[in-house]
């Protein structure tokens, strides 16, 4: 604990600084005031509340963090720069500045010129402790373990809204962070190690340090889902990035009625890159062919266009660039040309015959409609289908369509099927972005993943995401899977991060033991801290949901943020039990987390976290997912203190012969053998490994040894 004489010399600091923060804003409102009209005044207000708020609230913190160096005044380093007014002193400088750099990449192993890194733990704007790490030449070996800050960051209740960790930001995270915009830059890491709160960090720090490229194109981070974007969404503002766009992976593409469930089989087929020539194959063969002769009545007279000219035209442009659209508008003004070589002066913009020539000749086509119609239709289907889709594939697509388009309910993954018609027709998204972010990347399909990249302007991308929590219909193995299907204008790196934040070791271990069948090649994070050990808790199947409610309710009465994850099989028992016991609770599906109780599918809880996890039915979550187990790794792995295992017989992972229960000493954890799928999976992964990893004339020899080495 400082002293407080310590802490009073700081906070003479932090008053002034908050004082000419005060000032610094009135001065920007005043600046508003004095615009010449009122739409220089609205425009000028603009500024200066993107200013204010640049500054941070009145009463926040003003600076999180100084360093130190021998000779030299010390630096306060705070979300925003902030200078006194009357003598341009720099009170506080942003953390995204160059010379706050050395506030986070400072290890033991290398000061960098640092003899001391001070956190300020802080109510508002008052100081009421802080935590030192001392940089001395004498210990340049000492390992560099979690600091006293970061614990304390960590050890902080959650709620649904997730924070900032500028003031505790990790050495291999800033590194991360700071890496050059003309990337696409993968970000991997286990759960809990960062990889979202780094990336939105990374958001902060680029439109600070490359104002030129991102401030007028800005940037978009892309989420899984609804829950999940609202989660995360005040990160962003709190570090006083107001603009920057957050939208789940459904919000792109054309507005339309969603809701339409999609079995697994068809989702794998929808998702495929080769959907996209589907598209456009469909588009093309809306087109019409001209009569011998077209005869237009114009003006009361009729003019014949030779079929054969128009024809030509049509060959043309269908094979020529631009979107659909925009060659529909050349046709139609190639067509005015031939009549006005025909002697009709000034065609209307709407002529009745032209207009209808035009419809036949290449109609005009919305994307809902162009799906609805190619999907409809068995003879479109195998039109476009080609040599590329079965006749069982063209047979699963094929649905029919609602009468009127505007009634038609459009599945999850019909969404990047419109949004790719919606390219093909209308050219690249209005919205399109210098950077783009996207969260849980390891689960698109390469047609959400082309959604995503045709908005990226520059092909400059943020992609995170843990290929151990890979699943559903796109579960990957490898990064290439994803990243092939991103825009290749700019180098690929991927960041790992190892360390990991959220979860305790005693549950992590727990959960760790599912990563042998889970992903068999994923090295376990680094887990920086402990906690309670899980709590598993066997049960009668007619006591399992009100034996989950009342833990969670004990948790609640703690003041803990609690998660019930629960596999849809379960999810009418629990439900029940919470109104049995007049619980109020939140549901993840509506959006939202409450401050209590939240009951949240597998699916959902991916990237989310709760102070206490409730885990009901592991079999069942596993039963659930082709990648059941992985399904079962997230959910363990979404607590930050406490884990509860409610169910009927083994709690999984299964080959833990026999746990405690809750509070017990659980067995040392013992290796599970693999089964026959498992090894399967491994055999691929290897393979997989070893064609990306050597020259292609020498993989025959290396699996020959690894065949053999396996055999003895
Ligand atoms: N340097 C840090 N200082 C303080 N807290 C941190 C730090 N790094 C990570 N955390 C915390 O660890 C938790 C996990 O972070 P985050 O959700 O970004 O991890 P993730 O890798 O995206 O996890 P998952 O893959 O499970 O979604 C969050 O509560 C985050 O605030």
């Amino acid at each position: 604990m400082a002293s407080a004489a310590e802490i009073d010399d700081e906070q003479q600091h932090f008053d002034r600084a908050a004082e000419a923060r005060e000032h610094a804003k009135s001065a920007a409102g005043d600046a508003a005031n004095a615009a010449a009209h009122a739409a220089a005044a609205a425009q000028l207000a603009k500024y200066a509340n993107q200013h204010q708020d640049a500054l941070g609230a009145t009463g926040s913190a003003v600076a999180h963090g100084r360093i130190d160096e021998a000779g030299e005044d010390p630096l306060y380093i705070g979300k925003h720069l902030i200078r006194d007014h009357r003598r341009q002193e720099i009170l506080v400088i942003g953390w995204q500045a160059p010379a706050a750099q050395r506030y986070y990449r400072a290890t033991h192993a290398d000061p960098r010129g640092l003899t001391r890194k001070r956190t300020f733990h802080c109510t508002g704007n008052t100081i009421d402790d802080f935590t030192d790490v001392v940089f001395t030449a004498a210990a340049p070996d000492r390992p560099q373990g979690p600091d006293g800050a970061l614990l304390r960051a960590l050890a902080e209740g959650r709620t649904g809204s997730m924070r900032d960790i500028v003031a505790t930001i990790q050495a291999a995270q800033y590194e991360v962070i700071e890496a050059p915009l003309d990337t696409v830059l993968v970000i991997e890491g286990g759960p809990g190690t960062g990889k979202t709160a780094v990336a939105l960090h990374r958001v902060s720090w680029l439109l600070v340090n490359h104002p030129d490229q991102l401030r007028t194109s800005g940037v978009l981070v892309v989420g899984p889902h609804p829950t999940f974007t609202r989660y995360i969404s005040t990160v962003l503002p709190g570090l006083g990035e107001r603009d920057v766009v957050q939208r789940d992976i459904t919000q792109l593409g054309p507005p339309v009625s969603r809701g339409r469930p999609e079995s697994v089989p068809l989702s794998r087929i929808k998702g495929q890159a080769r959907m996209a020539g589907l598209l456009a194959r469909a588009l093309q063969q809306r087109l019409g062919r001209p009569e011998p002769a077209e005869r237009l009545q114009i003006d009361g007279r009729f003019v014949t266009l030779p079929g054969a000219d128009i024809g030509a035209v049509v060959a043309e442009l269908r094979d020529g660039p631009g979107p659909y659209a925009q060659r529909r508008t050349q046709l139609r003004a190639v067509l005015t040309g031939l009549l006005e070589r025909r002697g009709v002066t000034a065609v209307p913009a709407r002529q009745r015959s032209v207009d209808n020539l035009l419809e036949r000749l290449w109609p005009q086509l919305s994307p809902p409609a162009l799906l609805r119609d190619l999907l409809g239709s068995r003879d479109r289907l195998r039109a476009a289908a080609g040599d590329e889709f079965t006749a069982a594939e063209i047979a699963q697509l094929r649905r029919r369509g609602a009468d009127r388009l505007s009634e038609q309910i459009w599945s999850r993954d019909d969404l990047p099927l419109l949004d790719e018609a919606d390219f093909l027709i209308n050219g690249s998204p209005a919205e399109r972005y210098g950077h783009v972010v996207v969260d849980e990347a390891q689960d698109l399909s390469p047609m959400q993943l082309r959604s995503i990249a045709r908005r990226s302007a520059t092909g400059s991308l943020t992609v995170l995401g843990d290929l151990a929590q890979s699943t559903g219909p796109w579960a990957r193995d490898s990064w290439d899977d994803v990243t092939a299907h991103l825009p290749g204008t700019h180098p690929r790196t991927i960041a790992q991060l190892r360390y990991g934040y959220r979860v305790p070791r005693q549950v992590y271990e727990f959960a760790a033991l599912l990563l042998p069948i889970a992903a068999p090649l994923t090295a376990p994070t680094e887990v920086v801290r402990d906690g309670p050990r899980p709590g598993i808790h066997r049960v009668e199947a007619a006591d399992r949901a009100g034996r989950a409610v009342a833990i969670a309710q004990a948790h609640v009465a703690e003041r803990r943020f609690v998660g019930i994850i629960c596999p849809p099989t379960c999810r009418p028992d629990v439900e029940a039990a919470l109104a049995a016991n007049d619980v109020a609770w939140s549901s993840a599906d509506r959006g939202e987390l409450g401050n209590a109780i939240n009951l949240v599918s597998p699916q959902e809880s991916k990237g989310l976290e709760f102070d206490a996890v409730v885990v009901v039915e592991p079999e069942d979550i596993v039963a659930g997912d082709e990648h059941g187990h992985r399904m079962l790794y997230v959910a363990f792995t979404r607590t930050v203190g406490h884990l509860d295992v409610v169910c009927v017989g083994e709690p999984l992972p299964m080959h833990v012969a026999a746990l405690a229960p809750a509070g017990g000493e659980p067995p040392a954890p013992t290796v599970p053998s693999l089964g026959p799928d498992a090894l399967a999976r491994l055999a691929g992964e290897v393979a997989e490994r070893v064609r990306r990893q050597s020259p292609s004339d020498q993989w025959d020899e290396v699996l020959r040894e690894a065949a053999k080495l396996l055999r003895d």
